[in-house]
């Protein structure tokens, strides 16, 4: 088996003893019961992924910020140049981005990978270079990765999973780094929730009208020029032939998607994700296989659950939502996936910023489960008593 093959077959749905044994205990704590609202089921569902309650509590945490470039680039959907994606790098390195502020903040460490960036960087304390090519291809003009491409970018990201949990994290966070990635999600989470480009394409770093209506018909032309928009202009001039490029290798499961069509997840992610994409849905599995919890950012990371869940559907147990962001896209993806995000603060950054934010919720969520007394044992009338 390959390692993404087992990190499949190793990701269990959420234990229903663990569950059933978490409600009962946050019902007898010394609280009125459901008083702590979402944080209830966060710790619930904490308990489920981990199959014991109370679960560990979720930390250390570790974030991994996954760096990669785009050559949809090339279409003008981003308003600010591609070089931006190596400096910001660089920022994370020297510790100046707002991703390290907040790091900091809640005590996470912070490594950054180099998937995919279309420059050379040097060897740097924190920085792992796993680079599976310059940049992809335009997914606008055609699949944006080969199936080999795809494959090495989520085995990179189980790679880091692996690597992190191994070195004690209990508790990763995704991040993400890549000038023109919010147009690669946008069509990532078309394809997998069926939903219209025009309804999931935003602004991004911010664009203007003109810019908006250039990226939802790049998004479009992504969509039918991959074969993934329901069929309807399947094989037509614009259609590339279908090379071993868009054919993955690894075994898949086919899922229907919301518009009822077939979605082969990794076809999918290689035709119109980004090599961070993929490298994400990698460390999603990774770390759900090893029963550590997974907090999500942002809409990048809400377009690669989507793949990572396509490929193994009980993977979303093990996942968290740490915020909503401001791009309407990560809305559908959330929805699709049924998650409900912690935070809500009109963020559109990435890196992991808003998953940052919302792990001290998390903690706080489960650390109730270890601490608080319960109505026997402190001896307070319950109202059911
Ligand atoms: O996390 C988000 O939801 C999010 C929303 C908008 C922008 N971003 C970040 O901005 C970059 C992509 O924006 P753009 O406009 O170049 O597609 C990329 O580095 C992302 O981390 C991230
Ligand atoms: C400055 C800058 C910082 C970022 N961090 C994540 N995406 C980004 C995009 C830009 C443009």
């Amino acid at each position: 088996m390959t390692i993404l093959e087992q990190t499949v077959a190793a990701i269990r749905p959420a234990d229903p003893a663990a569950l059933a044994a978490a409600r009962a205990h946050q019902d007898s704590l010394t609280k009125p019961r459901g008083a702590l609202g979402v944080l209830e089921e966060v710790a619930v569902r904490l308990a489920g992924a981990a199959a014991v309650s109370p679960p560990p509590l979720p930390a250390p945490a570790a974030l991994a910020i996954f760096a990669a470039d785009h050559g949809v680039h090339a279409q003008g959907v981003s308003p600010w140049p591609q070089e931006v994606t190596v400096q910001m790098v660089g920022n994370f390195l020297a510790g100046g981005a707002v991703v390290n502020a907040f790091a900091a903040q809640v005590g996470a460490s912070v490594t950054v990978v180099d998937v995919g960036v279309a420059a050379d960087l040097h060897p740097s304390p924190g920085l792992t270079v796993s680079k599976v090519a310059y940049g992809t291809a335009d997914l606008s003009r055609g699949p944006a990765m080969t199936a080999g491409q795809v494959v090495a970018a989520l085995e990179a990201g189980i790679a880091v999973a692996r690597e992190l949990v191994g070195q004690g994290a209990r508790c990763l966070i995704t991040g993400d780094m890549g000038i023109a990635n919010t147009t690669a999600s946008a069509a990532l989470i078309c394809a997998f929730t069926g939903q219209d480009a025009a309804g999931v394409t935003g602004r991004g770093t911010g664009i203007d009208d003109e810019t908006l209506t250039r990226k939802v018909e790049t998004v479009r032309r992504a969509l039918r020029v991959n074969g993934l928009d329901g069929g309807a202009e399947n094989g037509s001039a614009d259609a590339p032939e279908r090379t071993s490029a868009a054919s993955p290798a690894a075994p898949e499961r086919e899922q229907a998607s919301a518009a009822g069509r077939a979605v082969p997840p990794l076809e999918t992610l290689a035709a119109v994700g980004g090599l961070e994409h993929a490298a994400i849905a990698g460390f999603i599995l990774g770390g759900a296989a090893l029963r550590v919890p997974v907090i999500l950012d942002g809409v990048i990371a809400g377009s690669a659950a989507l793949a990572a869940a396509a490929l193994a559907p009980d993977v979303v147990d093990h996942c968290v939502a740490g915020h909503r962001s401001a791009e309407p896209g990560h809305r559908a993806a959330l929805e699709h996936l049924d998650l409900r995000p912690l935070v809500e603060l009109e963020l559109r950054l990435g890196e992991g910023t808003g998953g940052l934010l919302a792990h001290p919720l998390v903690c706080a969520a489960v650390r109730v489960m270890h601490e608080v007394a319960t109505f026997d044992s402190a001896g307070v009338t319950d109202k059911e008593a």
